[in-house]
């Protein structure tokens, strides 16, 4: 490790950059074959980047970048020597980008030879770097790095996340935006001098880097992880994999943010079973490619599962809002939890389903309290539970008692997280000025304490 000394003063305020988790109703997996998902975000459940100036060089007075990861136990740092061969050749591909039809780099595929440059840069600098979660941190946060701003040093960048890690419930698609909101704002390119105002132009943007961050973590992202960590909302989306498709619609996906949506009683159950979405994803490719006529038509009975399942939820809103009779809302919640029951069993015949995710579904099912699928890349992670519509006039005492049984059993029993948290809520978001006081806990608290967590999301507008 560097001797690091103090020099310069500061170049940029202190910022937060922040961005929620996600979870996924319909469609995980076949997202990513094209296929029609819906998914909500999490807002209470959010990723926070507190960037700062470092005003440090090490001994040969290089200025250097440092990241700071405590819920992943992974702290570095790196000087601009380490960093120069990679931002030299990150710069020219930025400056070719801007010579192609795409036009710029956001909207260039991932470049194999930076990031073999900077596995090779990883390698050299973290030799004892064997674990996969500070790997895919460090590719996704050293990648960003150089295809945003490759120029930056002296900026520390501290992350803490109240979401739970490898879970299901997008902690990369977090990082990834929150990463690229904060690259992008210490930028000079002329592009972002709009950053604050987050307006569509610059989400739209965010989006497109975080797709990339996503890309280091876990290869082929279908990208509906990111898009609910950038906008927000709940949100029907759709990857379009026909080029001359893409190139119609001017778009790689199609995106509608779904104001029609109802809140619907829901738990959502962690395991606390690790697991990763980039082995999850690939083992479905092998599945696949060994059988396309098998698993293309359930990737396909999926998407048509999300339209359904749109549909269902739809209607389910409008009744709300017209304090419409009990005896439909009952009729289109059973709907919605048959679609949820089918999902999950097309996801088990892709093999990413686990024995601690079954033991939440079999024990939904036996008493009753509603219809639990795996939710995100499965193996593992969270399970979510859509709850019949208990208050409704078959479902009495009996029924209230179940339900507290339900919970009861999971954290006694198995031991599993629960979160009763609403869905939907604010996308990302730039906090661009804090109190000294909140930088200063940030830092030095473990985790992120009420008073930091109160604060910060009383500014999120
Ligand atoms: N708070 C965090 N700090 C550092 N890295 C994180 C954090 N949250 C997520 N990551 C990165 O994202 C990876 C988890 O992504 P993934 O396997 O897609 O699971 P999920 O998105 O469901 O949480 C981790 O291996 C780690 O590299
Ligand atoms: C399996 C997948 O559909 C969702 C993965 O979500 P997560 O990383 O497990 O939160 C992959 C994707 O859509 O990119
Ligand atoms: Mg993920």
């Amino acid at each position: 490790m560097p001797n690091i000394q103090m020099t310069q003063d500061s170049a940029f305020s202190p910022f937060v950059a922040t961005a929620p988790g996600k979870v996924i109703i319909f469609g995980e997996h076949s997202a990513v074959y094209g296929q029609p998902a819906i998914a909500a975000a999490v807002s209470t459940l959010r990723t926070y980047l507190l960037v700062v100036p470092t005003k440090r060089q090490d001994t040969h007075n290089s200025e250097i970048v440092e990241l700071s990861f405590p819920d992943i136990k992974f702290d570095h740092e790196w000087t601009k020597e380490d960093l120069q061969e990679c931002a030299n050749y990150a710069s020219k591909l930025i400056s070719n980008a801007s010579q192609t039809a795409q036009k710029s780099i956001e909207n260039m595929d991932l470049d194999d030879t930076l990031a073999k440059m900077i596995g090779e840069l990883l390698h050299k600098t973290l030799p004892d770097c064997t674990n996969q979660l500070h790997h895919a941190a460090a590719l996704c946060f050293l990648y960003l790095y150089f295809i945003i701003c490759p120029k930056l040093t002296n900026a520390k960048f501290i992350l803490k996340s109240n979401l739970p890690i490898g879970a299901g419930l997008g902690s990369s698609a977090s990082i990834s935006v929150c990463l690229s909101l904060a690259f992008m704002k210490l930028s000079n390119d002329a592009r972002f001098q709009n950053i604050h105002t987050l307006n569509s132009e610059v989400k739209d943007l965010v989006n497109k880097f975080s797709l990339i961050g996503e890309k280091c973590i876990h290869g082929t992202p279908s990208g509906i992880d990111n898009a609910v960590a950038t906008y927000g909302n709940a949100v029907l989306f759709q990857k379009l994999l026909d080029p001359s498709e893409q190139q119609r619609a001017g778009v790689t996906n199609k995106m509608e943010i779904l104001n029609e949506f109802p809140e619907i009683p829901m738990i959502l159950t962690n395991t606390k079973i690790p697991k990763s979405t980039k082995t999850l994803v690939s083992n479905v490719n092998i599945l696949f490619q060994k059988n396309p006529l098998i698993f293309d038509p359930i990737f396909q009975a999926m998407g048509h599962i999300t339209n359904k399942g749109h549909e269902t939820l739809t209607n389910i809103y409008k009744l709300n809002d017209e304090n419409g009779n009990v005896k439909k809302k009952t009729k289109l919640m059973n709907d919605l939890l048959e679609l949820v029951k089918v999902n999950h069993g097309l996801l088990t015949s892709m093999n990413v389903s686990h024995p601690g995710l079954e033991k939440i579904v079999n024990l939904s099912t036996e008493l009753q309290v509603g219809a639990t699928k795996l939710t995100g890349a499965g193996g593992g992670g969270c399970a979510l539970t859509i709850l019949n519509d208990v208050g409704n006039e078959t479902n009495g005492k009996e029924a209230l008692e179940n339900m507290a049984l339900f919970e009861k059993t999971l954290i006694d029993d198995y031991k599993y997280d629960i979160y009763r948290t609403g869905l939907g809520g604010k996308g990302a978001y730039l906090l661009p000025s804090l109190d000294q006081s909140i930088i200063e806990e940030f830092q030095s608290a473990d985790g992120l304490p009420s008073s930091i967590l109160n604060y910060i999301n009383s500014k999120i507008v």
